[in-house]
């Protein structure tokens, strides 16, 4: 069983998770997390050495095509000349697999984390507590809990950024257990597989939205 399994997900060259990944894309696109060609995905294929499957750069979320991603190693290269170009972000998409073990990595461009993260700054994350939603992140068993959601600067330059976001992570930055957002840019989260991984960006969003409103209603931003 076992070997028919890894036979074919060879012989496929990640075909069903490029399927899956074309999904992902028409519902986030559908619910505006990643108009515009905004977003990128990725699932790791083999983890020794790295190869990771990523969305191809500029490519329309909504509509993903089986030739829309890329495999890369664990610098971020293209095992193979002949495949579309890599997303711009593709260094972050590594770093996180790699150092992490995440199985699967998802960025959007909501409105409301774009806003949030704008928002909040100074104070380097958004607080989220007492939402019964915040148990669909790994781990949290009761709504009696607060996360931060790290607040990253946006910066053109991946190599530096997730040379920080490396090092933050390896001294246990508790804000980045779920994910970050770039600030004025967009989510990055991540889980051990892709069910995990988009499971949490739904979640993530939803907290971010009911945050958002929260404060637009001008009720106070902390439960009592
Ligand atoms: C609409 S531009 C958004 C991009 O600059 C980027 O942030 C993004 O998410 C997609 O980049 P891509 O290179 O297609 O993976
Ligand atoms: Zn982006």
């Amino acid at each position: 069983m076992s070997q028919t399994t890894t036979v074919m997900a060879s012989e496929l060259d990640g075909e069903a998770q490029r399927l899956a990944l074309a999904e992902i894309g028409q519902q986030f696109h559908a619910r505006t997390w990643s108009v515009g060609t905004s977003s990128n995905y990725s699932v790791v294929l083999d983890r020794d050495p790295l190869r990771l499957l990523i969305t191809a750069s500029g490519k329309d979320k909504g509509n993903l095509g089986i030739d829309d991603f890329v495999i890369v190693d664990e610098s971020g290269q293209a095992t193979t000349p002949t495949q579309p170009k890599p997303s711009a972000e593709t260094l972050l998409h590594t770093m996180i697999a790699s150092q992490l073990g995440a199985g699967a990595v998802l960025h959007t461009h909501s409105v409301w984390a774009t806003l949030l993260s704008d928002l909040f700054a100074e104070e380097g994350a958004v607080m989220i507590e007492g939402y019964e939603m915040l148990k669909g992140l790994e781990g949290i068993k009761t709504h009696e809990h607060r996360e931060r959601i790290a607040i990253v600067e946006n910066s053109q330059d991946m190599r530096t950024l997730s040379e920080e976001l490396s090092q933050r992570l390896r001294e246990g930055d508790e804000t980045l257990r779920y994910g970050f957002i770039l600030r004025r840019h967009g989510l990055y989260t991540w889980g051990k597989d892709l069910f995990a991984a988009r499971r949490h960006v739904e979640i993530l969003e939803f907290l971010f939205e009911a945050v958002g409103r929260r404060l637009s209603l001008s009720l106070p931003s902390t439960v009592s």
